[in-house]
């Protein structure tokens, strides 16, 4: 989306810089640990992806950046968004810096579950419009917006009939593709994009996985969570792996997808059909009851004495892993 007229905040020199974030959700009886010490910079030009089973806080991680977890979240840590808008450390903004600054011109979300997210009363063009008229150009016009709107859907490959339909008219694939223009529609700089391919068929996957990467060649920057390691392969720069709440293993994805260090990813990578289809044996351990050391150590192959102790991530840079008996 570097075409057309300039958005709210430009591609640019930007970084995010997240240190130390933690999520935790306090229920009656216990305590949820989603997200434990996540440190990672995404910087202009860049594609992070983030990738982990089921369950292991990928989305809690991105609702965190948007102050979009519920009143029971209890977030620490530093997420600070530096671009030519400021500095502004996303876990300590107010509701209102983050309602009229952030969300949508400074960081769009593509969310994970679309129907939560369109209005039932209101046709896909509807929907573009409003959110064109909020977050776009500041004296865009009516037939600017609209002609507009028409230029963001076609982009992610929403046919131009589509814009006249109502969510419940729209295939899961149509609706994925509808958030997806939604969250480009103020030409963020960051785009948080949570499973954005679900549901769509394979040319469809391809496209928006390219669209992305477009966005990220002319400045923008992406985190792409994703279950699907191909996806990651296709688009991004580097592999964030989550398991249980941690990032267990980080690193340029060539280095990452080839060359895994975390008996972790040797297992997600394992259970790709392409690789024989061996699943992971077992089940996660509940964020509720982490055990005090490794907790992958119930489920991983090359356990010893010394997983009893967590690992740390290691070392700074390059391709850390945080691993006792790293591959
Ligand atoms: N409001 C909440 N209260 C308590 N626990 C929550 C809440 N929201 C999320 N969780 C828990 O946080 C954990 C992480 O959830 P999250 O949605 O981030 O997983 P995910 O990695 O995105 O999974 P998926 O790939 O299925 O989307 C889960 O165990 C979930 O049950
Ligand atoms: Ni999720």
């Amino acid at each position: 989306m570097t075409s057309g007229p300039p958005g709210p905040v430009r591609a640019v020199n930007a970084r995010l810089a997240v240190s130390d974030l933690s999520v935790r959700f306090r229920l009656p009886d216990a305590t949820v640990h989603a997200v434990t010490d996540a440190s990672f910079e995404v910087g202009s030009g860049q594609c992070v992806a983030l990738v982990g089973e089921s369950g292991c806080g990928k989305s809690v991680m991105a609702g965190a950046l948007l102050g979009l977890l519920p009143g029971n979240a209890e977030v620490t840590g530093t997420a600070v968004l530096a671009d030519p808008a400021g500095d502004t450390d996303l876990l300590a903004a107010s509701e209102t810096v983050l309602a009229r600054q952030i969300r949508g011109r400074r960081v769009g979300l593509v969310p994970q579950s679309p129907a939560a997210h369109l209005t039932p009363v209101h046709t896909v063009r509807r929907h573009l419009v409003d959110v064109l008229g909020a977050v776009g150009p500041e004296r865009a016009g009516r037939a600017a917006r609209h002609a507009e709107a028409e230029r963001v859907a076609a982009a992610v490959g929403l046919p131009v009939t589509a814009l006249d339909h109502y969510p419940h008219e729209l295939s899961g694939g149509m609706a994925q593709r509808t958030v997806t223009a939604l969250a480009l529609a103020g030409r963020p700089w960051l785009i948080l994009a949570d499973e954005p391919t679900t549901g769509l068929d394979a040319p469809l996957v391809r496209r928006t996985l390219d669209e992305l990467r477009r966005l990220t060649d002319a400045g923008h920057a992406v985190l792409l969570v994703t279950h699907d390691l191909d996806a990651a392969a296709r688009i991004a720069d580097t592999v964030l792996v989550m398991y249980a709440g941690r990032i267990v293993e980080t690193g340029p994805v060539d280095r990452v997808l080839h060359e895994p260090r975390h008996p972790y990813t040797r297992g997600l990578l394992a259970a790709l059909p392409r690789n024989g289809f061996h699943p992971l044996p077992g089940l996660p351990p509940q964020l509720s009851a982490l055990p005090p050391g490794c907790a992958f150590a119930a489920r991983c192959p090359q356990v010893g004495d010394d997983c009893v102790r967590r690992p740390d991530l290691w070392p700074r840079d390059g391709h850390p892993v945080a691993c006792h008996r790293p591959c």
